[in-house]
């Protein structure tokens, strides 16, 4: 029989665990995770639902999807294949002991001054098919045989640089995660296993020649040589079709992310800078041609700038740069206008009219002029002349958009000023010079791209998140050190190097303040002195996830325009107040999350680790918003929980949600018979008015936090409900109870399907959205509440939703009949499909996890499950801050969508109600009479 654990196929079902830890974690600890989540599951339905009969199914499924895969991925290898388990069974196990995982895992551009590496790190597929999320996919129609077959694995894609001269270290590096052996289950890599006497390494750039040799004789691989220019093409079309926000322009300081249209791609210029300057008109994939270049590139920068300054590497010169004057040694404009702008021909008088040409006329020498100003004027001279060129080459074949890259740029902000001024002078606003994230990893990623079998061309944007592990030994892509094999000796490496200075919390310090560079990069750099490093506004190049399970939500009207984030961090002011709200948090949220872990001495260094990591992020921040691409709160507090995942933290707030989930329970009964004693119209206020009250319970929310000490949960739920006085900040109550209980002649028009967003455990699920879900379905409406897939602060999590939902059926015989029909009760039946006939008459309650593990939500990448249970949803129900306001806030939809929040932060209560924040309903506490005063609710219908 199979071991599931052996399973070489982790596409196809990671329904259980979209968002994984970090990937440096051993794969004992991935073991132990996923045991873990599905003891809880087992727990649940208190029966051991992982016995051989399920894994065979969930075999005979992966099997199905491999079949499915389109032509691009490794073909099966059906030889000695053999039924295992019952032949009787629907879907029976196929064994295919000698299919191979012969998946690519490793491809390197060795170019004269970096190696860059791209390497494919497989993680497991966490399948956790039970017979109630069997009967769900079977109710929802992505069942065995209906579903879709994933065209690709689901991984991870890492990005890590080595300079050459330390051709060793990364050598060691490979070694040690075993990455040349890629021909073999990455999930089962192992040092003793013998090396592949034919492994083969996909390489370009120079040293794919240089040090074919070396690589032979160390690692017993050879060298794949790939061609540069298909290399460069292929992964800047890969960028910049796959990844959300890739290119960005870069102007006086400013960077601003584009997003490119993937049907509106073609024509472009690629100008990549190496040592050189290719130019490269690219038509499509791999449709280019190289149209121009110039020997004038990186290495003049760096040969002349080594003999004139002594220096002795680039970053040392480009860091130099950085404190330079360049109008001590440039002849600008103004020199020779004594002093005035030549405004008749739109040069400034700080415009360089001669790059170096003051040296003509001082009698000076070298050693006159300083190493800095050396250093910068080099630097405008050769970036200026590259922009000018790509210019002219755009203007030749009508090309708009120019996009550089390169090894040269290295995120630098005076190099790119320079670049962009030169186009946008030249080409009068008319072309735009563009810039990418992942500017140096081109190369290694086409030739990564060349591979048959890499599968990357099959991914959508959606499928794609980035994470940005505190990725000892690199930190922003390059190596500091070597690899770390766990957790431990991550944690240890953190330790010193935040000991021995400010390194981590700062890897790539300065980003210029907006303006510092003047009109096109021509005045003088603002300096920061001795706190600059070479790579110094390089932006942070994280970890890409392929989870191919995500899809868009297909109700969103317009996918192309959504944006979730409804406060953008690039606003300097918010990233303040938002550093100092989470800043403020992190001791208490330390204190919980080593709770939840026994408090031991473990757990406090962990804790201790994740404050550090945290910290190091916030910091990363503010020096530059857009190190890590565009970035909104949303992402933010997700970062954060992704933080104390990547320190084994997996659920903070794990007993203060068991703790609230039975407080909250012990007085649903009173509540549902409070309810059933009103009329219509005044218990539909009530429910709205609980939901808003419930959703007070937030332990994400300081000001919610300091109410707790005042009352005990039901006491605080009543006082919040009861304050709850229309109208409200924004009320559209009255358009949803006339939908729903008619008005005049207009009769009640019951949805046929809602999906409830659910946010908080304990009374906000309890008292605030079961009672509104019961309430839909005792009106014939189908309910699917959408949780979490993985905690996120006290957010309930959809592995938590059944268990309340049967303890709560105990008091409510509607949603007992419900759950039943959804197969939320599956201990309560004899036999699911007859279950299902037998409470056919009933409509459905069922449970879906959303894709994600964050107290916000990006509806482009969704859970499968979700997008299927949306396909016959005519409302959608947004709850809590952080899933109606921090995102989807402005988000539209095909259908009715209620969003319904509490305000529980000052700031967002006066951006978003936009009125003063006095006005809003006044919350007293039970006890004192302290009064709340930053309390507005939102009651949005929109469609
Ligand atoms: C993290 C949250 C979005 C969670 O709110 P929820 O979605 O649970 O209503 C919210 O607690 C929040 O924005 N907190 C910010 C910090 C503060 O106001 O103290
Ligand atoms: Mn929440």
């Amino acid at each position: 029989m199979a071991d599931l654990t052996e399973d070489p196929n982790p596409v196809l079902d990671i329904d259980g665990l979209l968002i994984n830890q970090e990937h440096n974690k051993t794969q004992e600890e991935d073991n132990n995770n996923s045991n873990s989540q599905l003891k809880n599951k087992s727990a649940v339905f208190g029966k051991d639902r992982e016995d051989n009969s399920s894994k065979n199914q969930n075999q005979a499924e992966r099997d199905m999807a491999s079949i499915h895969r389109s032509g691009s991925r490794p073909q099966l290898d059906l030889s000695k294949a053999a039924i295992g388990g019952n032949f009787e069974e629907k879907d029976p196990t196929i064994l295919l002991p000698n299919q191979s995982d012969d998946l690519s895992h490793l491809a390197l551009d060795i170019g004269g001054s970096l190696i860059k590496l791209v390497y494919f790190s497989r993680h497991e597929g966490q399948s956790i098919d039970d017979k109630r999320t069997k009967t769900l996919k079977e109710r929802l129609g992505i069942a065995n045989g209906t579903r879709r077959s994933y065209p690709i694995l689901g991984g991870r894609l890492h990005f890590v640089k080595f300079e050459t001269t330390k051709i060793n270290e990364c050598l060691d590096f490979i070694r040690s995660k075993q990455l040349h052996r890629g021909g073999m289950d990455s999930r089962h890599w192992n040092a003793e296993a013998p090396a592949n006497e034919n492994a083969v390494i996909k390489a370009t750039g120079g040293g794919a020649f240089k040090f074919a040799d070396l690589f032979k004789e160390r690692l017993g691989v050879s060298l794949d040589k790939e061609d540069e220019m298909d290399c460069l093409v292929a992964g800047a079309n890969f960028l910049l079709k796959a990844i959300r926000h890739e290119a960005f322009t870069h102007i006086e300081g400013r960077k601003e992310f584009v997003q490119i249209d993937h049907n509106d791609l073609f024509p472009y210029l690629l100008v990549n800078i190496g040592s050189g300057v290719s130019m490269i008109k690219v038509d499509g994939d791999g449709k280019f041609q190289r149209v121009s270049g110039t020997n004038v590139g990186g290495g003049t920068y760096w040969g002349l700038g080594r003999l004139l300054t002594k220096c002795k590497s680039f970053d040392e010169l480009l860091e130099l740069s950085q404190r330079g004057d360049n109008r001590t040694i440039d002849m600008l404009v103004g020199d020779i206008y004594g002093g005035m702008d030549y405004s008749k021909i739109g040069l400034s008088a700080s415009t360089i009219a001669s790059s170096f040409g003051k040296a003509i006329s001082d009698n000076k020498e070298l050693e006159d002029y300083s190493p800095e100003d050396i250093s910068l004027s080099l630097l405008r001279m050769i970036s200026y002349n590259i922009g000018q060129i790509a210019y002219l080459n755009a203007l030749r074949f009508g090309l708009k958009r120019i996009f550089f890259g390169g090894f040269f740029i290295r995120g630098h902000a005076y190099t790119m000023d320079t670049i962009s001024f030169a186009i946008h002078f030249w080409s009068k606003g008319d072309a735009q010079a563009m810039f990418l994230r992942h500017e140096g990893f081109l190369g290694a990623l086409g030739a990564f791209m060349s591979y048959e079998k890499h599968g990357l061309d099959d991914l959508m944007v959606h499928q794609l998140v980035e994470r940005f592990p505190m990725g000892a030994p690199y930190t922003g892509g390059k190596i500091h050190g070597p690899p770390l094999g766990d957790l431990n000796e991550k944690i240890s490496w953190m330790e010193k190097f935040v000991l021995k200075g400010t390194e981590i919390t700062a890897p790539v310090p300065m980003a210029p303040p907006p303006g510092t560079t003047g009109l096109g990069g021509f005045e003088v750099p603002s300096s920061k002195g001795g706190t600059l490093r070479s790579d110094a506004s390089a932006l942070n190049v994280g970890v890409l996830h392929l989870v191919p399970t995500l899809e868009v939500f297909p109700l969103l009207s317009d996918p192309k325009t959504y944006e979730p984030n409804t406060i953008d961090l690039a606003d300097h002011n918010e990233l303040e107040y938002w550093f100092t709200v989470l800043s403020g948090h992190l001791p208490d949220l330390v204190d919980k999350a080593v709770a939840s872990e026994g408090g031991t001495d473990d757990a406090k260094r962990r804790g201790d680790a994740f404050a550090r990591a945290f910290s190091a992020h916030l910091s990363r921040l503010i020096e530059d918003p857009a190190a890590y691409g565009k970035f909104g709160l949303a992402n933010l507090l997700e970062l954060r929980e992704e933080c104390l995942r990547e320190f084994q933290f997996h659920d903070a707030y794990r007993s203060i949600k068991q703790r609230e989930n039975e407080a909250s329970l012990a007085v649903l009964a009173d509540l549902f018979a409070e309810l059933d004693s009103m009329s219509e119209e005044t218990r539909l206020l009530s429910l709205i008015e609980g939901v808003l009250a419930a959703n007070i319970f937030d332990w994400g929310s300081r000001a919610c936090v300091d109410l707790y000490h005042k009352g005990t949960i039901i006491e605080i739920y009543r006082m919040s409900r009861n304050k709850m006085q229309r109208p409200w900040h924004v009320d559209d109550f009255d358009l949803f109870k006339e939908r729903m209980l008619g008005s005049g002649d207009k009769k009640p028009q019951p949805h046929k399907r809602a999906l409830l967003f659910v946010d908080n455990s304990g009374a906000d699920i309890v008292l605030g959205m079961l009672p509104l879900a019961r309430e839909l379905l005792r009106r014939g409406t189908e309910v699917v509440l959408v949780a979490n897939s993985l905690p996120a602060l006290n957010d309930v999590t959809a592995m938590e939703v059944p268990v309340i939902v049967a303890e709560a059926a105990k008091h409510c015989d509607i949603l007992r009949r419900a759950a039943e029909a959804g197969s939320l009760l599956v201990d309560a039946m004899i036999n699911p499909s007859d279950s299902s006939k037998e409470n056919s008459s009933s409509v459905p309650l069922m449970v879906v996890e959303n894709g994600c593990g964050s107290p916000c939500i990006d509806l482009r990448q969704v859970s499968s499950e979700l997008a299927a249970a949306a396909k016959d949803a005519d409302l959608i129900i947004l709850e809590g801050m952080g899933r109606a306001l921090h995102t989807n806030f402005n988000a539209r939809f095909k259908c009715d969508a209620l969003k319904l929040a509490m305000v529980k932060n000052q700031r967002l209560a006066e951006k978003l109600i936009e009125g003063n924040i006095y006005d809003s309903p006044l919350i007293d506490s039970v006890n004192t009479q302290i009064r709340f005063q930053l309390f507005g609710v939102i009651v949005m219908l929109v469609r």
